[in-house]
């Protein structure tokens, strides 16, 4: 099965702000494009993805994100906010080919490795509709639903309990950290670090090494958290064909 994912991108002046805290209100910005960059390319990468559709409202995340190959949706006015945009997201995938299988992908996942989400979305294709819990385990990176089924999406807060409390199957795969490595914290960034993130955000911690107080550096210097393994080959298996 190969999927249409949906990639909900925040107004990069607004995202992150746990990051920003750390790492400074310039660098914010930075981080969060360079963390959508990065995922979209790997997602791109991926051969169970077919296309990959954004919504955003913030037009230099949308030309970005637009000549790496994505589709950007804008972003739907009202008070709906991620689960809005992702509903949005979704009816607009589905109006033009119905029986498209659609997953949602967060936009924070700088180290996402395309085997690794080919992993999940193999997975997901089993079942109606699946989701794959966050790092921390309290909330969700990736939420399926097979050709037929609405994505109904639970997000922010609890959404792995919400998700579950909806009917959505979890995935339980093991050695797929790439894919449940949401950065939203300076300690998360250092776990994705440990990982081995994708270029942007690689270039994107350096620069702000030397403009934002040494914080990218000192990022860099330490080492991995506990419980990660690095990849040893970051680069090379990221521009790979998916197929594990
Ligand atoms: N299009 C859109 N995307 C959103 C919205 N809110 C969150 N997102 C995206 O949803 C994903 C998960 O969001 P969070 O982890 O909460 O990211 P964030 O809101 O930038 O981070 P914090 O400011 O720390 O809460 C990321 O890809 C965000 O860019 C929204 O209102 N609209
Ligand atoms: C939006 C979510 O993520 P976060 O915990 O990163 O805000 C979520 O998991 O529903």
């Amino acid at each position: 099965m190969v999927w249409t994912l949906v990639v909900p991108v925040k107004p990069l002046a607004l995202a992150k702000s746990r990051l920003a805290r750390g790492a400074g209100e310039e660098a914010r910005a930075g981080l969060a494009l360079a963390f959508a960059v990065d995922t979209v390319a790997a997602a791109l990468a991926c051969a169970a993805v077919r296309d990959v559709v954004v919504v955003t409202g913030d037009p230099l995340a949308g030309a970005e994100l637009t000549a790496l190959g994505a589709r950007v949706v804008a972003e739907p006015g009202g008070p709906g906010g991620l689960n809005g945009a992702l509903a949005h997201g979704a009816r607009s995938v589905r109006s033009e080919r119905p029986d498209t299988a659609v997953a949602t992908l967060n936009a924070d996942l700088p180290a996402l490795r395309p085997a690794e989400l080919a992993r999940v979305l193999d997975s997901a294709a089993e079942f109606p509709r699946t989701f794959l819990a966050d790092a921390a385990g309290i909330g969700t990176t990736l939420l399926a639903a097979a050709p037929g089924m609405e994505l109904a999406p639970a997000f922010e807060g609890h959404s792995r309990a919400r998700h579950l409390g909806s009917g959505a199957r979890e995935i339980g795969l093991a050695g797929v950290d790439s894919v449940r490595r949401d950065v939203d914290t300076e300690e998360d960034l250092r776990a994705a670090l440990a990982l081995g993130v994708g270029p942007r955000t690689a270039a994107a911690v350096g620069a702000s090494a030397g403009a934002h107080g040494a914080w990218g550096g000192r990022l860099m210097r330490q080492g991995p958290v506990d419980g990660a393994q690095p990849h040893e080959a970051p680069a090379a298996e990221r521009s790979a064909p998916c197929a594990d």
